[in-house]
C-alpha cells in the first residue's frame, strides 16, 4: 500500500514488480546482503511470518532444490505460501509463538536437529502506546532468543534484571534446550526502548557476535531495530526430541494452513 503520506513508496513499488507479497522482504535483503545469514540448503524458522514476504527471502537464498532445505513460517494468522519465489521447501504452522513449546518447534524441523537460521520479525499490533509496544515486542523478542538458546541464565546484574523483567511471563517451557543449531543465526526484531542495551549485553554472554541493524526499508517513523546474533563454533545440530528427557506432550493446538494473505508492512 502507501507510505505514511498515503503515497506509494520506493519499496512497496518495488515489492509490486519484483513479486513480492510485502515491502518488509527489502529488510531480510538487506540483512542478508550484510550478515550472509541463509547459506545454500539451511534450516530455517521464521516466526511471525505473515504474510510471507520473509519466507519468499529466505527461499530464494536455499540455492537449487537438489540442494534440500527448508523453511518453516509460524504465526498467528493463517498463511499461505506465497507462489512467487517460494517452492516446496516452504511450509507454514499456525500457532501462537509464545505458547509454542521447543519440542513442538523442534519436530518441525529437518530430522527434529533444529534450525540453522531464526529469524523473528514479530511484532505486536501497534496500540500507539510507546512503554506497552516495546514491552510486549520484547517479551516477543525473548520467547525467539529463549526458543533459539534454551534455558538462559545471566551472570551480570543488568542481565538478570532483563530477564526476569521479560522471561516470567515467556517461559512456559520445560525444554532446557534450544532449537539453534551450533553456529546457527538468530535474527530479531525490536522496538527500540531502554531495555535494549540490556538485551544487547545479555546476548553477549551468549552469543559470538551481536549487532544491530536499522534497514533502509524500515519506515521513518518506525522504532524497529534488528539485532543480529550468531552462536559460537562449526555448525552443528541441537539434539533431536527423542534425545532429550521424555515431556508431557502439550495440547496439540499447530495447525497448517493455506489462505491468501496480503499485508503492507
Ligand atoms: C511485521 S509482521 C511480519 C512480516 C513478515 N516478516 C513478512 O515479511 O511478510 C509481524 C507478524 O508477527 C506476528 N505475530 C505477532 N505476535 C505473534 C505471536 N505471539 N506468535 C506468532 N506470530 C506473531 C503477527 O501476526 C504479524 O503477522
Amino acid at each position: 500500500m502507501s507510505g505514511a503520506g498515503g503515497t506509494a513508496d520506493f519499496f512497496y513499488r518495488e515489492a509490486q514488480r519484483l513479486g513480492y507479497v510485502a515491502r518488509s522482504a527489502f529488510k531480510l535483503i538487506q540483512i542478508q546482503k550484510q550478515h550472509k545469514l541463509i547459506a545454500p540448503g539451511a534450516a530455517v524458522l521464521d516466526l511471525g511470518c505473515a504474510p510471507g514476504a520473509w519466507l519468499q527471502v529466505a527461499c530464494q537464498n536455499l540455492g537449487p532444490l537438489e540442494k534440500g532445505g527448508v523453511i518453516v513460517g509460524v504465526d498467528v494468522k493463517k498463511v499461505k505460501v506465497p507462489s512467487a519465489h517460494c517452492d516446496s521447501r516452504v511450509r507454514t504452522v499456525c500457532a501462537d509463538v509464545m505458547a509454542l513449546m521447543k519440542q513442538q518447534a523442534r519436530a518441525m524441523s529437518p530430522q527434529e536437529r533444529g534450525f540453522s537460521v531464526i529469524l523473528s520479525d514479530m511484532c505486536p499490533v501497534v496500540s500507539g502506546i510507546t512503554t506497552k509496544d516495546a514491552a510486549i515486542s520484547c517479551e516477543l523478542g525473548m520467547r525467539a532468543l529463549s526458543l533459539a538458546v534454551g534455558k538462559m541464565k545471566a551472570k551480570d546484574s543488568d542481565c538478570i534484571a532483563i530477564l526476569e523483567k521479560f522471561q516470567s511471563s515467556t517461559e512456559p517451557d520445560p525444554d532446557e534446550d534450544g532449537i539453534l543449531r551450533r553456529g546457527g543465526s538468530l535474527v530479531i526484531k525490536f522496538l527500540e526502548n531502554e531495555d535494549i542495551p540490556g538485551f544487547g549485553k545479555f546476548c553477549k554472554e551468549k552469543f559470538k557476535k551481536v549487532s544491530l541493524l536499522r534497514p533502509k526499508a524500515t519506515r521513518s517513523s518506525s522504532r524497529e531495530i534488528f539485532m543480529e546474533l550468531r552462536t559460537v563454533g562449526l555448525q552443528r545440530e541441537a539434539p533431536k526430541c527423542s534425545d532429550l528427557k521424555a515431556q508431557a506432550q502439550p495440547a496439540a493446538f499447530v495447525r497448517v494452513w493455506h489462505r491468501e494473505s496480503a499485508a503492507e508492512l
